[in-house]
Parts: structure tokens; sequence; C-alpha cells
């Protein structure tokens, strides 16, 4: 049997550099990123880039480490800490260069039974950045947006009180226990696919502040204006879930087994605003962009990438399509992708300067089609009542403003729709899956029942007042409910129309 990866044996067996101290390095100062959410992304990703960073830097002078936080199950920490931390990335597909050790992990902490510990780390003085993967809905807002939902019962109970639960409780009370030992400032850094995912968290931090029942908010808020900051970042890389295949990968690479070994594919990009009052690690170093165009980064990927990618993913689910590569293959959903991104997105876009959008389109397309990385359909049309609206609002609001129908992107919705109303109850995974079943299946008529659960979403829901969205999308779902075959003819029809109205 294969021996279990842990520092000694990596060690010796020339993974691992000898230990700091026999390296003869003196005087290191370790400062800490807290990560909550440690999930797949997380480590192929953000932490990956800490790690390269670390190797590159040429000042040994400052080392960052990172501890976990997990926030729901204990999986990551129960596989983490028996290799002290360590795990490594497998990069798949085309391009791929191998398998990376990962080192910086010191520990993963277990959010829901040790967040007394969690709180302390936040506070510590060496913490100076603490970062989220904690996905869009362990933000826990109000349908507005705009601040964290005060009716939710888990904030209820950390308002309270208890030893904190929920992602902004933790950073809360790690950040009242830091104002009153003048610990001096940090970073908070969203990393989730969310549009201005900075400025939200911030006012998630902010709104749960004012929610507190006791003396001092007004203080705290403005030590937190004065010395915490919340960039904005665009982060990029498709990494799915670890399977089996992942670990033996791992285990041929590195001679031990990893059981927190992750996957991902071979690209990867991270777009930063460059604000961290406390430092931060050279990410620079490991290919990381610090911009003051986050922004336009920000929309670009949700609204093409992630756009294509809930687009791709509700289809594949309506026809049975395990994985976003199966999808993609499909001529016509490809069609469907390449029509949304030409004649709905890029037209009311803002790129990055010096972005050309339709090769990132099919950049984006190439990349989907990366046959190795088992990106399920299920896990990327996972809560689409959170995600629709940051990938396609922006698209549908743009292209009604200016007349014009966007059929692509409501047929992303509608497919969406056609899922949650007609999947196999277990396949659709939302947390509002039972309730907008059960009301949209309960009213009368295809177009009340599209509007039921757009509605019970929290979706569209000004933007239904204008017939022509609900029109488009209760089309398509009509024509979904006739089959996968009309389905494809469908968009092979509608697409083929378009291109001989534009020549
Ligand atoms: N996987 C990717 O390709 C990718 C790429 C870019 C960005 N991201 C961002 O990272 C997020 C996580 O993706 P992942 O692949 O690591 O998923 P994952 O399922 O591996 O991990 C999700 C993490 O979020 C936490 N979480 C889930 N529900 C939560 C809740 N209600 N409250 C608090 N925490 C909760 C989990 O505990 C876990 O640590 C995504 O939602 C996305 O915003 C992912
Ligand atoms: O991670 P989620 O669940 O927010 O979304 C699923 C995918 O669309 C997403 O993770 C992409 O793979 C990623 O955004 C690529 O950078």
């Amino acid at each position: 049997m294969m021996p279990r990866l842990s520092r000694p044996a990596a060690r010796e067996e020339g993974l691992l550099p000898l230990t700091p101290d026999a390296a003869g390095v003196q005087g290191q100062q370790s400062l800490r990123i807290v990560h909550l959410g440690f999930g797949a992304f997380a480590r192929a990703h953000t932490a990956l880039y800490t790690e390269l960073a670390e190797l590159r830097s040429q000042d040994p002078s400052q080392q960052w480490r990172v501890v976990g936080v997990t926030q729901r199950s204990n999986t990551v920490a129960e596989q983490l800490n028996p290799q002290d931390g360590l795990y490594s990335v497998v990069d798949v597909g085309p391009g791929a260069t191998g398998v990376q050790l990962v080192t910086c992990v010191d520990e993963v902490l277990s959010g829901p039974d040790e967040s007394d510990a969690v709180v302390a780390l936040i506070a510590d003085p060496q913490t100076r950045i603490v970062c989220l993967t904690i996905t869009e809905k362990g933000y826990r807002l109000d349908a507005a947006g705009h601040g964290i939902d005060c009716a939710d019962p888990e904030i209820q109970a950390d308002l309270a009180g208890r030893a904190p639960g929920t992602a902004v409780g933790q950073i809360v009370r790690g950040l009242q226990l830091r104002h009153r030992r003048d610990a001096g400032p940090l970073a908070v850094l969203s990393c989730d696919n969310l549009p201005g995912n900075g400025e939200l968290t911030r006012e998630a931090v902010r709104s749960f502040i004012r929610a507190l029942p006791e003396d001092g908010t007004e203080e705290l808020l403005a030590g937190v204006q004065d010395s915490v900051s919340f960039p904005n970042t665009m982060v990029d890389r498709m990494v799915p879930q670890p399977t089996a295949e992942t670990v033996e990968q791992a285990a041929r690479a590195l001679g031990f087994t990893d059981e927190g070994a992750v996957p991902g594919e071979h690209f990867t990009q991270w777009i930063i605003e460059d604000d961290f009052p406390g430092g931060r690690p050279q990410w620079e170093l490991a290919g990381a962009t610090f911009s003051d165009q986050v922004r336009q980064w920000e929309d670009t990927k949700l609204r093409m990438l992630n756009a294509g990618h809930t687009l791709l993913a509700s289809l594949g689910l309506c026809v049975g399509a395990p994985t976003i590569n199966d999808a993609v293959q499909e001529e016509a959903f490809a069609r469907a992708c390449r029509e949304m991104y030409r004649l709905e997105v890029l037209p009311t876009l803002e790129l990055p300067q010096g972005v050309d959008g339709e090769a990132y389109g099919e950049e984006v397309l190439h990349r989907f089609a990366n046959e190795s990385l088992g990106h399920t359909t299920a896990k990327v049309g996972s809560d689409g009542s959170l995600k629709i609206g940051p990938r396609l609002g922006e698209t549908i609001t743009r292209c009604l403003d200016r007349g014009l129908t966007p059929q692509w992107a409501s047929l992303a919705v509608g497919a969406w729709v056609h899922h949650v109303l007609h999947g196999r109850e277990e396949d659709v995974a939302d947390p509002l899956a039972e309730q907008m079943r059960r009301q949209g299946l309960a009213a009368e008529g295809a177009e009340s029942s599209v509007s039921e659960v757009l509605r019970v979403a929290g979706l569209f829901e000004d933007l239904l007042e204008r017939d022509e969205l609900l029109r488009v999308i209760v089309e398509w779902v009509r024509i979904l409910r006739t089959g996968d075959e009309a389905l494809r003819s469908e968009i092979i029809r509608r697409s083929e129309e378009r291109s001989s109205a534009d020549g």
C-alpha cells in the first residue's frame, strides 16, 4: 500500500526542503491568510498562487502561511490535517504540466466545530488577509443583494451571540476582537463569482455590524472603515470536484496517497485590486495581475464564461449530458453559446483594455471542451436561483433596454426553469428547489408557471413586467417540453435564421 502524504515522509523523499531552521533561514516572520470555505477551488487556485509566490519570492524575511476553514462538512480537514496540511494540485487537459505539491497550508479548522478558534485566528495580528470562497449562497444576502438577510435564522443566531456559524458572522466577531486588541489592518478578499465581490462583502459585513444588538457598533464600523479593505477580484480556473482518479494521478506523480488532491485545468487567471493594508504575498510572481480594471474583468468573466457555463449546464441537465464537455460537443448548444456572446453579451459589455471579445469567447468554448476535466453539469448548474442573476441579469437588462430580444440568454433561463420544474427531483440542487417546483407546478398555464419559479427565485421581478422577456422564456420552455430533438432543431433554425438576416 502506498504511504500517506505527510511532511516527514515528503522530506525524506526530497519532495520538501529541510525544515526552515535546518535550512538556516533565520528571523522569518510568518504572516497568515485565513481562508474561509477551503473547497476545491481555494486549493487549486488561491492557495496555489500563494505557494508559487512563496517559492519564487526573493524576500526571505516574510513568509505567508494559510489556515483553511471548512464551513459545512469537515471532509477537507479530515483529508489535509493527517497530511500536515500538504496536498497536491493535478493539472488536467491541454497544456497540463503535472502535479504541484502545495506546502503553505498549516492546518484546516472546522468552521462548525471550532468557530471560536476561527474567530481568534482572524483577530490575531499575524493574520493579514481573510479570503473567502464560500459559494454564492454562503453570503446569505437579502434579495436585493445589498446586505445580509436578517431574516435568515443562521444570521439571527449569530447576531444573538452564539459562537458564529456563518462566514460573515465569523468575520465580524473576528473584527470585533481585532478592533479591541488594536491588531492592525486586514484585507477581506472575496474570491467568489459575484459581481463587485469586494463591495458586496463589505456591505455584508457592515450590515451585519449594524444589526448587532450590542453597544459599540458605530465605533466598530469606523474601525472597519479605517483599517479593513475589501478588494474586488476576478478569479478564473475551472476546478471540478476531485474524484478517485485525481487521487490516483497524484499518487502516480508523488509516490504517496494524497487524500486531498484536487484537479484543475491548466488555464488560470487572477486579477486583483491592489488594496492590502496589512501586506500581501507577491502573487504577481505566480502570474496574478494587479489592476484598476477589475470590474471590467469580473463583468467579462461572469457574463461570458460563467453565463456560457450556466447555459450549457442547464441545457445539458435537460438532455442528460453529464459534463460541460459533453454539452459543448453538441453543435446546437455550442451555437447557442456563440450566438449569446455575439449578439447579446459583446454588444452590451465593456471589455477590459486590450481584450478581444470574440477571441475571449472562442477561448472559453475551447476550455469548456476539455475532456479530461469532467466538470459536471450537475455542479455547474447547481444553485441557479443564486447564479442566474449575476451571470445573465446584466445581459438581459441591457438587451431589453436597447430594444433587443435576448433570446439566447433567455434560453439559459428557460432551460433552467424547465429543469427545476420537470427534472428528476433529486437532480435539482438549489436551496429553493422544493419551493420553486411546488409553486411553479401549482400555477395555471406555462406562463404563470414560469413566472412563479422566477418570482420564488427573486429573479428579474421588475423585468418580467416587460412582456417580451417572459414571452421568450416561455417559448423556450414550451419547446423544451416537446423533446430534445425539437430543442436542438429549433436552436439550429433560429441561429441560421439570424445568420441569413446578418448576411
Ligand atoms: N470551482 C471552480 O471552477 C471555481 C472557479 C472560480 C470561482 N469559484 C468560486 O469558488 C466557490 C467554491 O467553489 P469550489 O469549487 O471550491 O466548491 P466546493 O464545493 O469544493 O467548496 C465550496 C466551499 O464553500 C463552502 N460553502 C458551501 N455552502 C456554504 C454556505 N452556505 N455557507 C458557507 N460556506 C459554504 C463549503 O464549505 C466549501 O468550503 C464557487 O462557488 C465560486 O464562487 C469556483
Ligand atoms: O463555482 P460556481 O458553482 O460558482 O460556478 C460553477 C462554474 O461556472 C465556475 O466554477 C467556473 O468553473 C469558474 O468560474 C471558472 O473560473
